[in-house]
């Protein structure tokens, strides 16, 4: 069977490249370069992506082996209808591989045509690395790599004021566009660069934080045969997401007329402050997801879907988010509800398998960030501790002894991270410790949670009695005993 790309394919227009890209990944393809792909279909945007990749080369070889084309799924609810629909994606100009041609990348700087710079390179991708300068090439991280760009375009346009470009991030990090525009101007500083370059950063450049939503699980490893032999052709990177979509940008108003997105089907906006977009999102959807799967997982369930409908597990989402989440945000209570009842709605979509394990990675710094702000609020309101959230921090936990019913569980962290928990739960089975000093020292770490937790009043007997009952009962049965407790 021949793989995609344009000899199989052919049926597109091609656009100048306007968009520079930095991310290869599941999310940026099933989000970002369909959203391109709909503004050229309804809006003129007149603009494709050209993609680098933020690390490495492999996938972006892939991506110019199949021509920057890819197959896109979208299953689920829109309109209060089913639909489960798929297209090829071909706003993708092209890949540079930084590591191999770099003065590909130098050129693009260059270019009159280039106006937007996206990028998603996970919570850990918007660092400085005091090691970057500015002749590597390319530098470590995506800011060094930007930095770099950024000069370079400064340079060839003698520091034109109207070559400056709109610099969207995509990860999901609280004021990301203030992040990276920082990152570029301590590069700037570090590299001593002049100042007219940061006085062009300043001026000529827009850096519009975002908040993005869609459930984009990705490769669907299960039903990629089936898939395969309906569509005639091998596809490698074909991406599999659901179809509801949020693309928030904080940023001028300007930014409307040159992302035309009001023009479109789109549910994308430009607005002044994405605060409590990014709130609600993170601690309802990321937060539930985060706080559901060391329980469900732990009850012998693989996906969130089978956790949403499982009996017990179901409960517990369901009164973890109306009885915890909701009451400790702020804001219009039957929006909030609404937005709660669409998540919902969202983790059941029987088309789609997101797997619980691909949620668990780098779950301690995701509890730290989606679920403790809500633990910590509810103490602050209620002065006591919320059992549910108490109890998935238990559960994760006990989730880092890395055990399943007698399986290894491959967990994915930090190697300090779980080198800590292993060493923990190391000396609880040997006996040198009990559960209580095993809840209290991973309580007080720090580092894990950014505060010492045991300073929380009940916090360490809940997590250790919730511990005790996990370790004696097992999960189901200790979420049994929670979910009871709460019917009384
Ligand atoms: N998949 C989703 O449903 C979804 C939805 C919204 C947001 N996100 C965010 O996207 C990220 C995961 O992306 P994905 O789902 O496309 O996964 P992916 O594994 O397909 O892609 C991850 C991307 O991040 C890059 N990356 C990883 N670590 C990096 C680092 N230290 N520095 C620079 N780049 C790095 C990789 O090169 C790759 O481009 C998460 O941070 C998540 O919060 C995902
Ligand atoms: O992608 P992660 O690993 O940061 O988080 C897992 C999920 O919570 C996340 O991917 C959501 O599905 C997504 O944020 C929805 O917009």
């Amino acid at each position: 069977m021949k793989s995609l790309n344009k000899e199989i394919y052919r049926n597109y227009e091609t656009y100048p490249e306007k968009v520079l890209q930095f991310g290869e990944g599941n999310f940026l393809r099933g989000f970002v370069d369909w959203q391109i792909q709909v503004l050229n279909e309804e809006a003129d945007f007149n603009g494709s992506v050209v993609v680098v990749q933020p690390r490495g080369s492999e996938k972006i070889e892939r991506l110019n082996k199949q021509d920057g084309l890819y197959t896109l799924y979208l299953q689920g609810m829109k309109d209060e209808q089913e639909v489960d629909e798929h297209l090829v994606i071909h706003s993708i100009s092209r890949g540079i591989n930084l590591n191999a041609d770099y003065d590909a990348y130098m050129e693009l700087a260059a270019s009159q045509d280039l106006r937007f710079v996206v990028s998603n390179t996970t919570e850990a991708g918007i660092v400085f690395n005091s090691e970057d300068k500015l002749e590597d090439r390319p530098q470590r991280t995506f800011p060094g790599k930007l930095a770099a760009f950024l000069y370079y375009r400064y340079k060839a346009f003698k520091g034109d004021e109207s070559k400056g470009c709109i610099i969207i991030p995509c990860e999901l990090v609280e004021d990301n566009g203030g992040k990276v525009k920082g990152a570029i101007l301590q590069y700037a500083a570090h590299w001593n660069l002049e100042e007219g370059f940061v006085n062009w950063i300043h001026e000529a450049n827009t850096f519009c934080s975002s908040l993005v939503d869609r459930i984009v699980p990705g490769f669907p490893k299960d039903s990629y045969q089936e898939k395969t032999e309906q569509l005639g052709y091998l596809d490698e990177l074909m991406v599999t997401g659901e179809q509801y979509h949020l693309w928030v940008i904080e940023g001028p108003a300007w930014v409307k007329d040159e992302l035309p997105f009001e023009k479109t089907k789109l549910n994308a906006k430009i607005v002044d402050d994405l605060t409590p977009y990014r709130t609600r999102k993170v601690r309802i959807l990321n937060g539930t997801h985060t706080a559901m799967t060391p329980v469900a997982y732990l009850c012998g369930l693989d996906s969130v879907a089978d956790a949403v409908n499982h009996k017990e597990v179901g409960a517990f989402v369901r009164e973890l988010i109306a009885e915890e989440i909701l009451p400790t945000l702020e804001g219009s209570a039957e929006e909030l509800n609404t937005f709660a009842i669409d998540v919902l709605d969202r983790f059941k979509n029987p088309y789609i398998k997101h797997y619980l394990m691909s949620i668990s990675l780098n779950s301690i710094s995701k509890f730290r960030t989606r679920d403790l702000p809500t633990l910590l609020e509810y103490v602050t309101r209620r002065k006591a501790v919320p059992k549910r959230m108490t109890f998935s921090l238990s559960a994760l936990i006990y989730f880092y002894k890395g055990n399943r019913n007698g399986e290894k569980i491959e967990l994915q962290d930090d190697q300090e991270i779980l080198q800590f928990f292993s060493n923990l739960w190391e000396k609880y089975n040997r006996e040198e410790i009990a559960i209580k000093e095993l809840a209290r020292t991973a309580l007080a770490e720090e580092s894990l949670w950014g505060l010492d937790l045991t300073s929380i009043p009940q916090l360490e007997q809940t997590v250790t009695a919730y511990l005790e009952d996990m370790e004696q009962l097992g999960m189901q049965r200790a979420l049994e005993e929670l979910t009871g407790a709460s019917i009384k």
